[in-house]
């Protein structure tokens, strides 16, 4: 939804900007558009402009240095107003806003802006600061219909976007299968970012927010850092992958001996998330991994499982997963692919995207431009 004090970018110049910004409560998230074929000397030095911004933000950012580098950074050969060329992706942290700010300032980017286009929350908190520091007008965006529109765009540009996990659990067999997301609706929309916000969709101009969870990424993150001591999103996430959960949390057959067939509960299900924890020998030999591990299958299996109760609610079989909680995270996405499938006798499918964080940025460049 455009602020009413907003003029579309369809009335008043189809040149400048071809950036739009989702500014989350963790991450925000910048996509450009850099035409195929510079025509105006304009376009060239806002593109040069950002080229030199992004290389800053990923020479400085904590993820650049960790060596986890996002592996969709560009997307070639899509169209934005009749024109051909290449989507750009960067992100930084939120809590970085004032040091891009400043750094929008020295690299003249707000010398060649008055407005940009924003979404997410940071699109009003941070209005007056971009005021105040850029001299910058942000054109406001609804977060959720930017999703969708920069979903539904970027799944139709790239025909390897949506995929599911078959044999999830399986080690050798697990593999990425690809998925046609042409006729999709309705579907579940699950964002997995700092909070968790659930999205019934019913076609390409049709979505509710018929739920939400605060034991979001947010909680993975914050949780993982107090009990691991890690500092970051991929630290936690590779203390993650080495650790055993079943250390940490108490299962079916540590209650039961073994399953508890009369209610369909396999032994191996974990009957109560950190359960084992109250014992202090138990805590004498947990591992930092150990704990890393439960915390990410505590925070996932609730969002599961929540999800599973809202596509039964709305009677939907596709559930579509994204949010940056999901980067660089396949025990995440094969937990959520298993349970989904498990609990509802294969009825239900876990769908993932891979530009996962980004739809949100992408939806109100489009909509900025009117291509919706
Ligand atoms: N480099 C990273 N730094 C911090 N968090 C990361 C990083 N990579 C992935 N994450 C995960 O992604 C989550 C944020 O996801 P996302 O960017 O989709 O949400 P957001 O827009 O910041 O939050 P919200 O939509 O709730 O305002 C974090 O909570 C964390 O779990
Ligand atoms: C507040 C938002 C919508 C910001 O994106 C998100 O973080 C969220 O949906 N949080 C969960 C809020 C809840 O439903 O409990």
């Amino acid at each position: 939804m455009l602020d009413r004090n907003i003029v579309p970018m369809t009335s008043v110049n189809s040149t400048m900007p071809w950036f739009g910004m989702d500014i989350g409560g963790t991450l925000s998230k910048l996509v450009y558009f850099e035409p195929k074929d510079m025509m105006q000397g304009e376009s060239e030095s806002e593109i040069e402009i950002l080229k030199s911004i992004r290389k800053y933000l990923t020479k400085n950012s904590s993820y650049g240095k960790t060596g986890h580098r996002d592996t969709h950074l560009q997307m070639d050969n899509v169209v934005l107003r009749g024109i051909v060329g290449t989507l750009h992706f960067i992100r930084f942290p939120t809590s970085k806003m004032k040091n891009f700010l400043v750094l929008a300032n020295q690299k003249g980017m707000a010398k060649l802006v008055t407005t940009v286009c924003a979404t997410g929350g940071g699109a009003y908190k941070f209005e007056e600061d971009f005021k105040r520091e850029v001299n910058m007008k942000l054109a406001k965006y609804d977060e959720f219909e930017s999703l969708l529109k920069g979903l539904l765009y970027i799944d139709k540009n790239n025909p390897t976007e949506c995929y599911y996990w078959s044999n999830p659990t399986d080690g050798t067999k697990c593999s990425k299968v690809q998925y046609d997301f042409s006729s999709p609706y309705p579907f579940l929309l699950v964002n997995i970012g700092s909070g968790v916000s659930i999205l019934s969709v019913n076609s390409a101009t049709e979505c509710k927010r018929v739920s939400g969870t605060s034991l979001g990424g947010g909680t993975f993150l914050g949780l993982c850092c107090l009990l691991t001591g890690c500092n970051s999103f991929e630290e936690a996430i590779g203390l993650a992958a080495e650790g055993d959960h079943t250390h940490v949390d108490k299962l079916v057959k540590d209650i039961y001996g073994g399953d508890y067939a009369k209610f369909g509960l396999p032994g191996d299900l974990v009957a109560s998330s950190f359960g084992q924890m109250n014992s202090r020998d138990r805590r004498s030999k947990v591992s930092r991994q150990d704990l890393a591990r439960a915390t990410l299958v505590t925070i996932t299996n609730n969002i599961g499982s929540i999800a599973r109760m809202c596509a039964i609610q709305q009677k939907v079989e596709r559930v579509v997963f994204i949010g940056n909680f999901l980067r660089v995270n396949p025990i995440a996405m094969k937990l959520l692919a298993y349970a989904m499938e498990y609990w509802s006798n294969a009825s239900m499918k876990a769908l993932f995207l891979e530009h996962e964080g980004y739809f949100g940025a992408v939806g109100c460049l489009l909509q900025y431009h009117g291509e919706t």
